[in-house]
């Protein structure tokens, strides 16, 4: 018999604490859901946990393990398992031409010169963007400088892909049509998000607030309570939160 398959997500008891302040505080997360929404406060530190399930963040304290692989020390292999899609695609981007910012990914993960050609020809044909090959990036919209990104992130067919509020800043039918793009896919999303209708049908929401889960279950009813909370600090006066 072969040994059962490691969970897609596993965060055990994990920490984040720079200079001892704690921004994340014994998160524990394991599941094998394909549809994962994180919601919170800002400051919540919702940014820091998608950076971590990416690798991209050594906890302090605990483990993460992504399709088994530890992301943060074994880059090679959080490669393969986990992709991040960030809020602002000029975080992302680094490269000049979309043919050159699609084909860094698959370098990072060893493959070869043809190998990196026929992946980067594959996803600009399933996305109807050949003609975008040589495509000076700087030239494009937000919206498709965002789908370059999704494009880099797809083509690297990670089994995971957290977006951290990959629709802000983008208009109504461009947030409609990548979202499309997204719930298609037959891969695990963690979709951090201020808008609880994003989330609808998704399988799990965690509610974090000063670096802790507060709610994990169900979208519905984490959602209703999340909202019903964001609206009642919403009608009072009191800034304190945003004082320097
Ligand atoms: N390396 C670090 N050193 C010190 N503080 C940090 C570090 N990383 C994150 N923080 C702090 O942790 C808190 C959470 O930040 P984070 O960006 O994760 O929140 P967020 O929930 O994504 O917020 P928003 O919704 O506003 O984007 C913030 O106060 C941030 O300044």
């Amino acid at each position: 018999m072969s040994p059962p398959a490691a969970p897609l997500i596993a965060l055990r008891d994990v920490s984040y604490l720079p200079d001892d302040k704690p921004v994340l505080s014994g998160i524990t997360l394991e599941t094998d859901a394909k549809r994962i929404g994180i919601v919170g406060r800002n400051g919540s530190g919702k940014t820091t946990l998608a950076r971590m399930i990416a690798g991209l963040v050594a906890p302090d304290k605990g483990t993460v393990r992504i399709c088994g692989a530890d992301v943060a020390r074994n880059r090679k292999a959080a490669l393969a398992a986990v992709g991040i899609l960030f809020q602002n695609p000029d975080h992302q981007i680094i490269f000049p031409t979309v043919e050159e910012e699609i084909a860094f990914g698959l370098t990072q993960m060893g493959k070869n010169t043809a190998e990196v050609k026929a992946s980067v020809a594959a996803i600009l044909q399933r996305f109807g963007k050949a003609h975008w090959a040589e495509a000076a990036i700087h030239q494009l919209s937000q919206g498709q400088r965002q789908l370059v990104c999704l494009m880099s992130v797809l083509a690297m067919a990670p089994r995971v892909i957290v977006l951290d509020e990959p629709f802000a800043g983008l208009d109504i039918p461009t947030t409609r049509q990548l979202a499309r793009v997204l719930d298609s896919l037959d891969v695990c999303l963690v979709m951090i998000t201020h808008d609880p209708a994003m989330l609808d049908g998704y399988d799990r929401v965690l509610w974090i607030d000063a670096g802790r889960i507060v709610q994990d279950g169900p979208a519905g009813p984490v959602l209703a309570a999340f909202t019903e909370q964001m609206k009642q600090l919403g009608g009072g006066d009191d800034l304190s939160d945003l004082s320097g």
